[in-house]
């Protein structure tokens, strides 16, 4: 009883201190029936904790109270990012980006006027932009900070807040949990000086410069003849694409004209993430009338790229590549333009870039999920991971940046085409000399994140033997941290058996959304070309037999 007086107090200050109507509105409603159980539930999950920096900086759904996205949540982390750099003595310029979702202009414009009320200078980038525009403005500005309000391909109710530091990297320990505690401190929203104005909106020479920046990923004299279908999925990249596409000199591409616009309800799709079955559908039949040579994708803050294949085979006619196929594509581009310095992807990410790597006599380096991490890989020249994200230029944007994937992987198929080729035809080649590393995901989205917790405890307590006929010759908890690793919420499976040259498998809650996902790969060795073919399709019954047998032994 004690404890629910509290936390309607609680949720009573915090609706006196909501500078939002909408919210506060919500709020209100809310409390008005709070006598109702599942009321009191929802009002109890709200005001629980508070949203935590998670893989990508603060992510979740739209609405009032510490556990959700809104106004309030904004001003009081701009609040404690402001106080971090101060007591750090980088007060200087916060660069501040947004995406088209709901709010998220609010948002950004709230983090300027906190920026300005603590003495620091802010400034807004133009209009809603792709996410690495704001990474690249960051350095390109000599600003101490960045934000970015995005929930990037999360669904249309969320919305997001990625932090970067000044060197154009996103927040890490120590820096995140030193920017929570100042979080933290904020103990009442009257606090926080908001002004009213006093920060400056860039122009469109922020912008400029990025694409200068982006068309360096390219070799000026290399061929530029390729047909594509382009599709924004109703997000923010179509403009920068279609900016960078003219400046390198391809021919314009098709934009799949219902998902060209920004728009935050994100209509066409169940979900606006290129990896979600479905999301693909209306570009393959845009595709299907203007036959393409590929089909490109951005996630909505265009910091990922999805590519797709023609494939005869498939009932729409095109092939999605795999995030880890088109990670091997970039890595053996950057090695043929004679790429120096780290290739790096994540462990939850293929094996064969490394394999690339090595042959090419090139360092090479494994970090933990996300571009937090993987950008700070030491003597970073390629990074790479499994969720479509790929960094070609860490000089120019030290995060994943969809713009110029998409530029470097059109420039290699154009190539490629010029001698009869495909980026299939590569694929081919590099299993040949590589090894074939076939890789899929197994992900459970959840609505109680207590499902989450008890398939990663199941498994800790009953560790699975074998796997698919394969053996689990090595168990880590990754919880328990490393040499090479920093600890994490994960586990990691190594398996072997007579069909394979070897196998591995980390299952890891999402950091971004209410998911529990698993990665597998096998790799199989290939004599010749003969067998590819064969090798295929022993790798896709391999790894469907180990999805189903995970999923039973997580119980998920
Ligand atoms: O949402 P985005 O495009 O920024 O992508 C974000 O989330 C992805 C999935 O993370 P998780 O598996 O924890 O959900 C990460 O791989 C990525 O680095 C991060 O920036
Ligand atoms: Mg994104």
């Amino acid at each position: 009883m004690a404890e629910t007086t509290l936390l309607l107090d609680r949720a009573r200050q915090w609706l006196a201190e909501d500078p939002d109507p909408d919210t506060r509105e919500e709020l209100a409603a809310l409390l008005a029936r709070a006598a109702e159980p599942a009321v009191a539930a929802e009002l109890a999950e709200r005001f629980a904790d508070r949203l935590q920096f998670g893989t990508a900086g603060l992510r979740g759904e739209l609405g009032a109270g510490p556990m959700r996205m809104n106004r309030a949540v904004v001003i009081r982390a701009a609040a404690g990012l402001a106080s971090y750099l101060r007591a750090n003595g980088d007060g200087g310029l916060v660069v501040v980006g947004y995406d088209a979702r709901h709010k998220s202009y609010e948002f950004a414009r709230d983090t300027a006027a906190v920026m300005v009320g603590a003495g620091l200078r802010a400034a807004l980038l133009p209009r809603p932009l792709p996410t690495p525009v704001l990474a690249f403005a960051i350095r390109e500005l000599g600003a101490a900070a960045g934000v970015m309000v995005t929930a990037s391909h999360n669904p249309p109710r969320d919305n997001g807040y990625k932090v970067y530091l000044g060197d154009g990297a996103q927040i890490v320990p120590p820096a995140d949990a030193g920017i929570a505690a100042r979080i933290d401190a904020v103990a009442s929203l009257t606090e926080v000086p908001l002004a009213a104005d006093g920060w400056q909106v860039l122009g469109e020479e922020v912008l400029d410069a990025y694409l200068a920046r982006a068309l360096t990923v390219l070799d000026p004299a290399g061929p530029r003849e390729l047909e594509v279908v382009y599709t924004p999925l109703h997000g923010v990249g179509r403009d920068t694409l279609l900016a960078a596409w003219k400046q390198a000199g391809f021919p314009a591409p098709t934009v799949v004209a219902a998902q060209a616009e920004p728009d935050p309800d994100f209509p066409t799709v169940a979900f606006p993430n290129p990896e979600e079955p479905g999301a693909m559908d209306l570009a393959f039949a845009t595709a299907a009338t203007v036959g393409p040579d590929l089909v490109i994708a951005n996630d909505p803050d265009a910091d990922r790229c999805a590519v797709a294949v023609p494939d005869p085979a498939a009932g729409s006619g095109w092939r999605m590549l795999r995030g880890d196929e088109v990670g091997a594509l970039l890595g053996a581009a950057l090695v043929a333009k004679h790429a120096t310095g780290t290739f790096a992807t994540t462990i939850v990410s293929a094996t064969l870039l490394g394999r690339i790597a090595e042959a090419a006599g090139l360092d090479y380096a494994e970090t933990l999920t996300g571009f937090k991490w993987l950008s700070r890989a030491e003597g970073l020249r390629y990074g790479y991971e499994e969720a479509l994200g790929y960094c070609v230029d860490p000089e120019g944007v030290r995060d994943k940046d969809g713009i110029t994937a998409a530029l470097l992987i059109a420039e290699l198929a154009a190539t490629l085409k010029r001698s009869g080729r495909t980026l299939t035809d590569l694929l081919d080649d590099l299993a040949l000399t590589h090894g074939l590393h076939a890789t899929d995901q197994l992900s459970a989205r959840v609505e109680d994140l207590s499902l989450i917790t008890a398939a990663m405890g199941r498994l800790r307590e009953q560790p699975p033997t074998a796997l698919a006929g394969l053996r689990v010759t090595r168990a880590d908890d990754l919880s328990a941290g490393s040499a090479e690793l920093p600890p994490t919420d994960g586990l990691r499976y190594y398996l072997a058996g007579e069909q394979v040259r070897s196998a591995r498998i980390v299952v890891r809650p999402s950091g971004t959304e209410p998911k529990l996902k698993c990665y597998l790969e096998v790799v199989l060795p290939v004599a010749g070309a003969a067998e590819l073919a064969d090798a295929r399709r022993a790798a896709a019954g391999l790894l469907a037999a180990l999805k189903r047998d995970l999923a039973a032994a997580a119980g998920i």
